[in-house]
C-alpha cells in the first residue's frame, strides 16, 4: 500500500495517508472550491442588480432595474459603475462607492450622489425608444408640476409610458407627480406630456432632472411648455392665481449646481448659452391675451421666480429676502434646470406657476405651507387650467407651422434670438 502525506496544522505534523484517501480528499476539496465560487458569483449578481431596484420583486420594475442600474453601457465608465459589490442597508441609511451614491427614499431607492450624465447617444437611445411606441411626431411638449397632472389627461387617443419602463429614466417619487409619459392629440395636435417631473430634493443631480428635456428635443420638440406649483410672494396674488414667468433666480444654478455642469456636447448646444430672453416674450403675450380672453384678466400675472433646492418650504426671513432683496415674485423647487436645458438645446419656452400658497413672512404666523395643500390648490384649478393650456397650445402650434426650415439660419437666429 501507498502512502500520501498530510500536514496536520494542530500539533505541526505530517500523518501519513492511504492514496485513495488522498483522491478523495483532493475532490472534496476542488468541489468546495468551486461551491463557493458559485456562491460567491451569485451573491454578487443579487447585490449590484439590487442597486437601483425597487426592493419588490416585480416584473416592470425589474425592467426599470436593468436599465437604471447596472446595463448601462456607458462609455469606459460602465465598468467602474457596475464593479462595485457595495449593497443598500436595509435601515435608509446612504450608501455610496466612487461611481454612485443611492438613498432609500419610502420604497424607493435613488441616486443621490455624483454619476456622469447621459451622452447624445444613449439619450437618442431613449428618444428613439419613445418614438417606437407611438406614431405622433410631436413638436410641442408638457411638462406637469405637482398637482398638474392633470393636464395630460386632455390628450386623446394617447400612449401612455411608465418612467421605470423609459431606459436609464428616473422615477418619480413626490406625491402630485404620476411618473409617466403620455403622447397623443390634444385638439388634433400631436403632443407628447410628462405627467410628473424630477426634482434635486429627491436625490437627482440636476442634469438628471432636465434629462427628459434632452429626450423630448431628440424626439422633436421645438416648444416647451412647463408649470408648475409655486409659493407666492406678492399681496395681489391669490392661490389659484396664474404667474406667467419671465425670469427666474437660481439658488442651485448660483451655487454651482446648473444641469450643464460637465462636458460639453456641441450637439447640443454651446458650452456658454445665453438664459437672455429665455422665457420666449411672444408666448408671454399670447398667455396675457388668453388669460384675459377666458376670464383670467384678475388671476393672470408676470413675475419671477425662484428656484429653492428644497426640501424645506423657505423660512419667513428667506421670504422677506427673496422679496424685499431679490424681488423674487414666486418661489418653487423646480422648472429652472428644464429651462436652462431646453434653452441650451434651442427649444422655445413657456413657463407658468400655479399660485398654490401665499410664502409666510411673518416669523411668529401660525401659517405654515404643505405639500397637500398645494396638490390640492392646482387641482381645484383644472377647468381653467384645461381650457388655458389647450389654447397656448394651439396658438403655439400655429406659429411653429410658420418657422422656417431648420436648416435655414433665421431658424437659429429665431429660436436662440442671435
Ligand atoms: O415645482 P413642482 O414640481 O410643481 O412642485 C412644487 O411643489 C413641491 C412642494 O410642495 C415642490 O416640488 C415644488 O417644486
Ligand atoms: N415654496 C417652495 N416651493 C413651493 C412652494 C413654496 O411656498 N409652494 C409650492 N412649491
Amino acid at each position: 500500500m501507498s502512502y500520501r502525506y498530510r500536514h496536520n496544522p494542530n500539533n505541526n505534523t505530517v500523518l501519513p495517508m492511504t492514496e485513495d484517501k488522498f483522491f478523495i480528499g483532493v475532490i472534496v476539496g476542488f468541489l468546495a472550491k468551486c461551491g463557493a465560487d458559485f456562491i460567491d458569483r451569485i451573491w454578487t449578481k443579487m447585490t449590484k442588480s439590487d442597486r437601483f431596484c425597487d426592493s419588490s420583486s416585480d416584473s416592470s420594475n425589474n425592467k426599470g432595474c436593468n436599465w437604471n442600474g447596472c446595463e448601462r453601457s456607458h462609455s469606459t465608465d460602465s465598468e467602474t459603475s457596475c464593479s462595485s459589490s457595495e449593497s443598500l442597508s436595509s435601515n435608509g441609511e446612504v450608501h455610496g462607492n466612487d461611481r454612485e451614491i443611492v438613498a432609500i427614499q419610502g420604497d424607493k431607492k435613488t441616486p443621490v450622489g455624483e454619476e456622469s450624465p447621459l451622452n447624445y447617444d444613449e439619450i437618442k437611445a431613449i428618444a428613439d425608444f419613445l418614438l417606437s411606441k407611438t406614431m405622433y411626431r410631436c413638436q410641442i411638449g408638457i411638462i406637469c408640476g405637482s398637482g398638474l397632472s392633470e393636464l395630460g389627461n386632455l390628450l386623446e387617443n394617447r400612449t401612455t409610458i411608465h418612467y421605470e419602463d423609459i431606459p436609464h429614466f428616473p422615477v418619480s417619487t413626490v406625491v402630485g407627480h404620476k411618473g409617466q409619459m403620455v403622447i397623443g392629440l390634444l385638439k388634433n395636435v400631436p403632443v407628447v406630456c410628462m405627467q410628473g417631473r424630477f426634482h434635486p430634493y429627491e436625490g437627482y443631480p440636476t442634469w438628471k432632472c432636465a434629462l427628459p428635456v434632452r429626450v423630448l428635443h431628440l424626439m422633436g420638440v421645438k416648444s416647451l411648455i412647463i408649470s408648475n406649483a409655486a409659493g407666492s410672494l406678492m399681496s395681489d396674488h391669490r392661490v389659484g392665481d396664474i404667474m406667467i414667468i419671465k425670469d427666474h433666480i437660481s439658488m442651485p444654478g448660483l451655487a454651482g449646481r446648473s444641469p450643464l455642469v460637465g462636458s460639453n456636447d456641441n450637439r447640443f448646444g454651446t458650452r456658454f448659452p445665453s438664459m437672455q430672453g429665455a422665457y420666449n416674450k411672444k408666448y408671454r403675450e399670447y398667455a396675457l391675451k388668453i388669460g384675459e380672453e377666458i376670464g383670467l384678466k384678475d388671476n393672470i400675472h408676470e413675475g419671477v421666480y425662484c428656484m429653492n433646492g428644497g426640501p424645506v418650504y423657505e423660512t419667513p426671513a428667506e421670504c422677506r429676502m427673496l422679496l424685499n432683496t431679490l424681488n423674487i415674485n414666486a418661489v418653487g423647487m423646480s422648472t429652472v434646470p428644464e429651462v436652462v436645458v431646453a434653452r441650451h438645446c434651442g427649444m422655445l419656452v413657456f413657463a407658468f406657476s400655479l399660485i398654490s400658497n401665499k410664502c409666510v413672512m411673518d416669523t411668529d404666523s401660525e401659517n405654515s405651507p404643505n405639500h397637500a395643500e398645494v396638490v390640492a390648490a392646482c387641482a381645484s384649478r383644472k377647468s381653467d387650467l384645461k381650457v388655458f393650456v389647450e389654447r397656448m397650445v394651439l396658438q403655439i402650434y400655429n406659429d411653429l407651422q410658420s418657422l422656417p426650415l431648420e436648416n435655414d439660419k433665421s431658424y437659429w437666429k429665431l429660436l436662440l434670438g442671435k
